[in-house]
């Protein structure tokens, strides 16, 4: 893919982008963030890393030293899980891959902090089906959409509102995952709240129906992701730990901007997080998914959200924010954004086709282009064949 001729590089070497910072026990050079990417590049069945290319992958987007890199999505169990071609890290054959790939980012002189996952109604409810799982969200049969509807009608399984005693086994799930990133060496991990998957799924009305302790008010809706936050934290330190949250998205049958109440269950969250943070316990950062990607399925640039904004976290959480969506082609949002102190930038995209994207923003060279279709192929081509800035010139693209 060529450059992208439409953007105008600005080089981002003199702002806060590149002002040292801590986060959890990792000294960052740069407040360049590798967002979570899922890429569908694990092997099947297993859920293992990718053999042949996650080690390249990871070892091409952590060269520039003191960075931090959140990795694709990881499944905290099989039950958590439902895509054949995202890894897990439950097994000895998982954590054997994970083991190389953190330590080649750690060669690096960078830092890795993989995303715990859990899919609740956003898994394949034939894939639950085939290995004798079951088909999880928070409430009993409110579906994403009609055609996940009938993908579970046809595959003979229902959707299951988890009982309290499921609770309790994924957050027994969550807390062994973590144990397993660390042993693993992580230097932390993100707990995944956000994108529409099951504590999102927890969180917002539209999906959680439920009448017990963990539906019918904020505060409840609220419940599980911070009994996992809490479990997690006495299990590996809250300088380990970190949350992605999504106030604005839409993805996955989520009500983003568009139910009225859905800030107050994010500032509660957050607020409740800034208790725990006060009283000793900090989590490393808030990942905050902005609502200029309201569906990451869509476009660069559609789709934003621009009713309301993440500005009221600021007003809660006084530790260190990662914020994500559409910054690459708008250097001046991410220099908005960069004012804050505790602040640092979360890239996906043009992170997957730049590997050396923390050179390209210091020194405002131009960015290639990324090849779409291929963000979730069984393929190298799109995963570790981007070439560096360097590369592409002997390549010729800074001629076309
Ligand atoms: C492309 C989308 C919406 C996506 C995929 C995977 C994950 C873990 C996520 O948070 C978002």
């Amino acid at each position: 893919m060529p450059f992208n001729k439409d953007f105008k590089p600005v080089a981002l070497g003199d702002t806060n982008l590149f002002k040292p910072i801590t986060v959890g026990n990792c000294k960052l050079k740069n407040r360049v963030v590798l967002a979570p990417l899922t890429r569908m590049r694990a092997e099947h069945p297993g859920n293992v890393p990718n053999k042949k290319w996650a080690v390249e992958y990871y070892d091409q987007r952590s060269k520039t030293p003191g960075t931090l890199l959140i990795t694709e999505a990881v499944f905290i169990s099989a039950q958590a899980g439902g895509y054949d071609n995202a890894p897990g890290i439950w097994s000895e054959e998982q954590m054997a891959e994970w083991k190389k790939i953190f330590a080649k980012i750690h060669e690096n002189g960078s830092f890795v902090w993989p995303q715990l996952w859990n899919l609740g109604r956003q898994a394949f409810p034939e894939c639950m089906k085939r290995d004798g799982l079951r088909y999880d969200s928070a409430s009993d049969n409110i579906w994403m959409d009609d055609e996940v509807k009938e993908k579970a009608k046809n595959a003979g399984i229902e959707q299951h509102g988890i009982t309290e005693d499921e609770i309790k086994q994924y957050i027994k799930d969550y807390v062994q995952a973590a144990k397993n990133c660390i042993e693993c060496g992580a230097d932390g991990i993100q707990i995944h709240s956000a994108n529409s998957y099951l504590l999102n799924q927890f969180l917002d009305p539209v999906s959680n129906k439920r009448t017990d302790k963990y539906g019918g008010s904020i505060e409840n809706r609220a419940r599980f992701t911070l009994e996992v936050v809490d479990a997690i934290v006495d299990a590996i330190g809250a300088e380990r730990t970190a949350i992605r949250l999504s106030p604005y998205n839409t993805f996955g049958g989520m009500s983003g901007g568009y139910d009225p109440t859905l800030l107050a269950q994010y500032a509660y969250v957050i607020g409740e997080l800034e208790k725990r943070a006060i009283n000793g316990k900090r989590l490393a950062f808030l990942d905050i998914f902005e609502p200029r990607v309201s569906n990451p399925f869509v476009d660069e640039g559609v789709g934003a959200y621009d009713q309301g904004t993440t500005e009221f976290v600021f007003s809660i959480w006084k530790g260190i924010v990662v914020r994500t969506g559409n910054l690459a082609l708008h250097p001046e949002v991410a220099k908005e954004y960069l004012k804050n102190k505790n602040t640092l930038l979360g890239y996906g995209r043009y992170y997957i086709s730049n590997p050396d994207l923390v050179e390209r923003l210091r020194k405002g060279l131009p960015l290639s282009s990324y090849d779409r279709p291929s963000f979730y192929a069984m393929s190298d081509k799109g995963y570790t064949d981007y070439p560096t800035y360097e590369e592409a010139v002997k390549l010729g693209w800074d001629k076309e």
